[in-house]
């Protein structure tokens, strides 16, 4: 399976649903939210009433990526607002397993996040609850940052555990600096869902969708 979710992060905020539009009219598959608290990181973005408002205005897929600390204190709210798949950061809060359980029980798919510097192994217990892994490709809190190639590595080191842990089933969803340069190639690794900001909403939002996609989908024509 092969998805691009644009990051909203990178949007004309003044035309937010236009630019919604114009992402699932080009092909888009996914709206990635980035949630931000200015506590995880060093940046403030939206809440559950913005989620709630662009809801009505497509029927894609919402993934909300929350860089919050506590995030067990906005699962309900978030959910209630329409999202359909919550990764969390696992350093952010105690109880990771029952922040999973929160989501799934809400017939939400859950994620969990590696940061740049957080090893694979820690997903070594996790991984038996979780529908996908998302791994940060820059370190979190920014769109438009450049692509850290050492990340890429750790999509062969997720599929490892993947198949150690009978779990091939996980959805791989890479974060950050995601371009038309290195969506080809992370693709070829192995990834299933490429958030992407900048490359889709800087310039024409149509084509870069389309291009994106085809270097997605393997096509170098
Ligand atoms: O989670 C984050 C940043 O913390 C991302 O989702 C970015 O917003 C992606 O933007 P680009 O790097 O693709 O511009
Ligand atoms: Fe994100």
């Amino acid at each position: 399976m092969k998805l691009l979710a644009p990051s909203i992060l990178s949007a004309d905020f003044s035309i937010l649903g236009q630019q919604i539009k114009e992402v699932e009219e080009a092909g888009a598959d996914i709206i990635h939210l980035d949630i931000m608290d200015g506590r995880y990181v060093p940046n403030i973005t939206f809440g559950p009433p913005v989620v709630e408002s662009i809801r009505k205005i497509t029927d894609l897929p919402f993934d909300a990526h929350l860089m919050i600390v506590e995030p067990e204190k906005y699962i309900t709210d978030f959910i209630k607002a329409g999202v359909n798949m919550i990764s969390f950061h696992m350093d952010a809060t105690i109880h990771a397993h029952r922040v999973v359980d929160m989501i799934k029980s809400n017939d939400v798919k859950a994620g969990v996040v590696l940061n740049p510097a957080t090893p694979v192994k820690t997903l070594e217990e996790i991984i038996h609850y979780i529908d996908y892994v998302l791994i940060m490709s820059v370190n979190p809190g920014f769109g438009g940052q450049k692509f850290i190639p050492q990340t890429a590595e750790k999509v062969k080191k997720l599929k490892l555990l993947m198949e150690k842990a009978n779990r091939t089933d996980i959805l791989i969803e890479i974060d950050g600096g995601v371009n038309q340069d290195n969506i080809n190639y992370l693709s070829m690794l192995g990834v299933n869902i490429f958030v992407a900001g900048n490359a889709v909403f800087k310039g024409n939002i149509k084509e870069n969708v389309v291009n994106l996609k085809r270097g997605m989908l393997g096509c170098l024509s």
